[in-house]
């Protein structure tokens, strides 16, 4: 039987975490700031959950540009993707290529009174940008469906379906259709010890097509969501500079910056866990970049106020004197709050105390003079404006300055900052007031940065 399709449904939310969220972002402030009324809110919020189901319209690749031209890398991806995607230089960050999803139109789902397959929500969110299904990711298989069937894929968004289930009932479980594919693998993945490995579906009709780049040309491109690449813009390093990058992994930000000083100065890239120290050496080492040492470090303990002031060499360890750094870039973890696509949200882990010790670190490891550049993928104005505010009310020798990018929002009013200070701040990402966004290159996750000097 065949049925249309609607688009993605706007994400989930809780009620309680809904409520929550409404009161952190429409407030008396930002709603004057936006010209909206109480009576708006729900409309502009149910627009933002819309957006932040959807991925962006454009995957977004760092190139290497001091191995090969953008060019010749356009060139290679048009042949790796069989010429069936828009792939243009990026008109506003040097080293980026633009890759334009297409959005698929599966005409019809697959045997619609049984559902075919259910994927956890990890998988389901990987799917929409563009991946096959991987055994792991699979919870349930109906009985009625054979390997070389065509199979519906849809996302448990909020976790309740049991690992081995044949049966789904839709009415009991929030299910997000993906599009159809092909199944390579069939119940066997649920049989015998541990958890099996390898392509499980093919999908020959998502409803977001994006070629999965994973793996490929690892030395000349890495897929990076855009406004992570306005970090580097923002910071502009300079052949000869000394950066200490204060959470480096997996190391898009580091990348970038070591590009644009065209391999020339040093960068210390610290991040706390091996594991991704590891993730991060592999991939500095695919861009062949001798300039980027990686530490494993805990950052929040980066300066020693002890410590004689040294000139910063390639084997200078952690913890270092104040005042050793050109530029520092604070790029924090956070709540991932406007992360997309993100079909189901019932909680924020806000972490702003937490970035708050980065960011008291960087401010006495920063040379006067120099640059430091915040950042966070998040909307959450605790984590971006108020955090801004509470540096600028601690260190009066810091001062914000125009973040240098052309692209994003003002920041919001009503968390510490006034009406200049908010203009220097960029927000990214799903808009959530009646904003106008100036172009599809604003389509992009939740983000935000803020750059800041020392006298
Ligand atoms: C937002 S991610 C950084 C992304 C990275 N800048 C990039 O461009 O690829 C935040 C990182 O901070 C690291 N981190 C968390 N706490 C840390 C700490 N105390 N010291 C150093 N790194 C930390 C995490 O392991 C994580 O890799």
């Amino acid at each position: 039987m065949a049925s249309k399709l609607s688009l993605l449904p706007p994400a989930k939310v809780t009620h309680d975490f809904a409520e929550y969220l409404k009161k952190l972002l429409y407030t008396q402030h930002t709603l004057k700031q936006h010209n909206l009324e109480e009576s708006n809110i729900s409309e502009v919020f149910t627009h933002f959950l819309q957006q932040l189901s959807t991925p962006p319209i454009h995957t977004t690749i760092l190139t290497n540009t001091l191995l090969t031209s953008r060019d010749y890398t356009i060139a290679q991806l048009q042949k790796l993707t069989k010429y069936e995607y828009s792939i243009e230089l990026s008109p506003s960050v040097p080293e980026c290529i633009l890759m334009k999803s297409q959005i698929g139109n599966p005409t019809q789902i697959h045997c619609e009174s049984t559902v075919h397959i259910v994927v956890e929500y990890k998988c389901g969110m990987a799917v929409l940008r563009g991946a096959d299904v991987y055994a792991p990711g699979i919870m349930a298989i109906s009985n009625v469906v054979n390997i070389g069937n065509i199979v519906s894929v849809f996302c448990d968004v909020e976790g309740k379906c049991t690992r081995g289930m044949t049966q789904i009932q839709k009415d009991k479980f929030t299910l997000v259709f993906l599009g159809n594919g092909v199944l390579k693998m069939g119940r066997e993945i649920f049989k015998g010890e541990g958890v099996k490995k390898g392509l499980a579906i093919e999908m020959t009709e998502p409803i977001y097509k994006t070629p999965s780049l994973n793996n490929l040309m690892l030395d000349t491109i890495y897929l990076q969501n855009f406004p992570s690449m306005l970090v580097a813009e923002s910071l502009a390093p300079k052949p000869g500079n000394v950066i200490l990058d204060m959470c480096a992994a997996p190391g898009g930000k580091a990348i970038h910056s070591a590009l644009k000083m065209l391999g020339k100065g040093i960068i210390i890239a610290l991040d706390c866990k091996q594991s991704r120290v590891d993730v991060l050496q592999a991939n500095v080492s695919n861009f062949q970049l001798n300039c980027i040492k990686t530490i494993k470090f805990d950052s929040t303990k980066s300066c020693d106020i002890k410590k004689p002031v040294l000139e910063i060499t390639m084997d200078s360890l952690p913890p270092y004197p104040p005042e050793s750094f050109d530029k520092i870039l604070v790029d924090a973890p956070c709540s991932g709050l406007g992360h997309r696509p993100q079909c189901f949200m019932s909680e924020l882990k806000s972490c702003n105390e937490y970035q708050r010790q980065f960011l008291s670190q960087a401010v006495r490891l920063l040379k006067i003079g120099g640059y430091m550049v915040y950042s966070t993928c998040s909307i959450n104005p605790l984590e971006n404006e108020e955090n801004v505010a509470w540096v600028l009310g601690k260190w009066p020798e810091i001062i914000l300055i125009d973040a240098g990018v052309i692209m994003g929002r003002n920041g919001l009013l009503g968390y510490g900052l006034d009406q200049s200070s908010v203009e220097k701040v960029r927000r990214f990402g799903p808009t959530i007031y009646n904003e106008s966004v100036s172009n599809s290159m604003e389509d992009t996750i939740g983000f935000f940065i803020a750059k800041f000097t020392k006298l």
